[in-house]
């Protein structure tokens, strides 16, 4: 599987990206030599998916050269790429905590520690997130059907995903399991990414468009809802890829069980509740010209949140690193586990 994210060289090497906007027809790559580089690879989602904009964005730093001021300045400019994703300030204060604790002579060496203990700590996230995942879908049939929205799987992280470790581990336990990949317009991430990535790894994968997933729901074909996300508020209210508050609609309206999974990182407990997460808007082309093909009116006007807020009382459980919670009770279990 080709690589999403990896530094090449030591402290004066640079970030090598996975082309995510080629995906799938073509596997190409972008070196990044610059912050700017790196800020422009993540506003076109050259490099997405919460986890992986903090890793990409923790390299970044790297890349500022080797004085306080120009690596503080690189994590203020990367902080302004995209505004919904809470793992991407939460890399950029772990870089700079690394610059306020770092011992002369070579910042560039440890910023580049910090950075690749970031890639290195998602990569473990994301195991026991499958774990985990996998151990409470345990008693979903063999062949039981799983919906999914957007890409969450090695593409969007520093490891095997969020909710697609989910589903690679229950592949390895042999669960056979049957998904249902949302395509997820207007980026098509589920289309482009989430299929790609399941038929590599030979899970049975079903596209549909994400009008249909309250259809296959209705035909009995969904045993379980998994999802990833971008930022999740204290009392469990989750921001996810658009058309995720759909699904879990319809997913409690035909009782299926709504999972979402996400490492600790990708919490933001200072917000009470999901009505303060901020919310990104995308331009007008990505719906009216998508992947190059006109497909509305010229400057037909537009509404393009890339995100909307799943409130905790549709959700079942978060699947996170430290296990499987209640939506009111995580950030408890988050809270006590930092404090140990
Ligand atoms: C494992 S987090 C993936 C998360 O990020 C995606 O958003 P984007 O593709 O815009 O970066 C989507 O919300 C996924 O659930």
């Amino acid at each position: 599987m080709a690589k999403t994210i990896e530094w090449i060289g030591e402290f004066d090497g640079h970030l090598r990206l996975l082309d995510q906007t080629r995906l799938p027809t073509e596997t190409s790559y972008l070196d990044c030599r610059t912050v700017e580089d790196v800020w422009q690879a993540i506003k076109r989602l050259s490099v997405r998916g919460a986890p992986a904009i903090g890793v990409a964005a923790a390299y970044g730093v790297c890349l500022a050269g080797d004085s306080e001021a120009s690596a503080a300045a690189a994590c203020d400019y990367l902080a302004t790429s995209r505004p919904t994703a809470v793992n991407l300030f939460w890399a950029l204060d772990r870089m700079r905590a690394a610059i306020a604790d770092h011992q002369a002579p070579r910042l560039a060496a440890r910023l580049l520690t910090e950075a690749r203990a970031i890639h290195a700590e998602d990569h473990e996230l994301c195991a026991a997130i499958g774990r985990h995942g996998a151990d409470a879908l345990a008693d979903l049939p063999t062949g039981a059907g799983i919906l999914t929205h957007c890409n969450t799987g090695a593409l969007a992280t520093g490891g095997d995903g969020t909710a697609l470790a989910v589903i690679f581990e229950l592949h390895r336990r042999g669960r056979e399991p049957k998904v249902y990949a949302d395509e997820t317009r207007p980026l098509l991430q589920g289309a482009r990414l989430t299929m790609w990535e399941l038929m590599e790894r030979g899970v049975d994968a079903t596209l549909i468009t994400d009008s249909m997933n309250a259809q296959v729901m209705r035909e009995g074909r969904v045993g379980a809802v998994i999802v990833g996300a971008d930022r999740i508020a204290a009392n469990g209210d989750a921001a996810n890829k658009i058309g995720t508050y759909a699904a879990a609609i319809a997913a409690r309206y035909h009782n299926v069980p709504f999972y979402v999974a996400a490492p600790s990182t990708t919490f933001d407990l200072t917000l009470a509740s999901g009505n303060q997460i901020p919310i990104e808007e995308r331009s007008d082309d990505e719906i009216t010209r998508g992947f190059g093909k006109q497909t509305a009116p010229d400057d037909a006007k537009t509404y393009n949140p890339a995100f909307d807020v799943t409130p905790a009382e549709l959700i079942t459980g978060i699947v996170t690193e430290l296990g499987v919670f209640e939506p009111g009770k995580v950030a408890e279990a988050l809270t006590a586990a930092a404090s140990k």
